[in-house]
């Protein structure tokens, strides 16, 4: 993904197989969220290929990309504000279904049995979510959080086979950030889907992800399991910065050890005895 003389994204490559829960991670501005926007039809990638269960959709625009099963959420909140945590579900619910201006237009049985059905369907997401009980507050006034939950129920009410994540868990405080990543590890399993997610706090990531992929500059620098990937040598300098090595006197050889240190959140004493030479 080239944008004007940048490659924001230049050697990324990722297949997701069914039920596979992968955190893509990696510092600020290294091509994450291009990656997303690049797959689900945001960005239309300058070269390079996006498949769905074997079918090329470059070039489709986002909704037609929803259709073929990839589902996201952004980094930055993007809900119907005014509408009801129901109402923002249930519209997602009618992703891809026409009932047909007659039928709504006199409110046929047909058409409200169809609405009665929706509406069923989008409390069952709230609820996965654990939302049921602010169903009527208009999105714009829930709290932070739920609003990123939200997001999930209605990306969920799409019913992909894929979910994209984008920082799922930013804003939200340690402890809301844990239980959020469980439950999107629940998601996973009962919904039984292909989960891709980023997220900065690497412990987080790290302990639900199955995979890791690793982009830095736009380029993919590490790939593979958690224990593998956080003693890449690579990893542990592009996350950290040499800056950040010097400043806590950390030395970092060709071969280093355990990396346990959360990004974006200032590092806390056990993090960085974590960090074994
Ligand atoms: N539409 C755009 N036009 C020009 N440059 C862009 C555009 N979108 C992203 N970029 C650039 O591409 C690079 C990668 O940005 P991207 O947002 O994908 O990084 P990121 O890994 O998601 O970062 P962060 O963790 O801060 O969200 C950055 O240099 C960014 O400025």
């Amino acid at each position: 993904m080239q944008f004007g003389g940048l490659k924001a994204l230049s050697e990324f490559s990722l297949t997701l197989e069914p039920g596979e829960l992968v955190g893509l991670i990696g510092p600020n501005g290294a091509g994450k969220t291009t990656a997303f926007n690049a797959i689900t039809g945001v960005y239309t990638p300058t070269s390079g290929d996006v498949h769905i269960c074997g079918k090329r959709v470059n070039g489709l625009r986002p909704h037609q990309i929803c259709g073929h099963g990839i589902a996201r959420t952004f980094q930055n909140i993007r809900l119907f504000k005014e509408l009801t945590a129901l109402d923002n579900v249930r519209v997602a619910c009618h992703h891809g279904r026409n009932a047909g201006f007659a039928a709504s237009f006199f409110r046929t049985k047909g058409f409200l049995d169809d609405e009665a059905r929706i509406t069923k369907r989008a409390l069952e997401f709230l609820d996965v979510m654990g939302l049921g009980r602010l169903r009527d507050e208009r999105a714009k006034n829930l709290p932070y959080g739920e609003q990123r939950r939200l997001e999930i129920a209605r990306a969920l009410a799409t019913g992909p086979k894929i979910l994209c994540l984008d920082e799922p868990a930013a804003g939200m405080n340690a402890s809301e950030k844990v239980a959020l990543m469980e439950l999107i590890r629940k998601i996973r399993d009962d919904f039984k889907l292909a989960i891709l997610v980023i997220e900065h706090d690497m412990r987080l990531v790290m302990g639900i992800s199955e995979r890791l992929v690793v982009l830095d500059h736009g380029v993919t620098i590490a790939k593979g399991a958690p224990e593998v990937v956080r003693k890449n040598p690579k990893v542990i300098e592009a996350y950290l910065g040499d800056s950040y090595l010097e400043e806590k006197h950390i030395a970092v050889p060709a071969h280093s050890g355990e990396l346990m240190v959360d990004d974006g959140t200032p590092a806390d004493e056990p993090s960085v005895k974590e960090v074994q030479a």
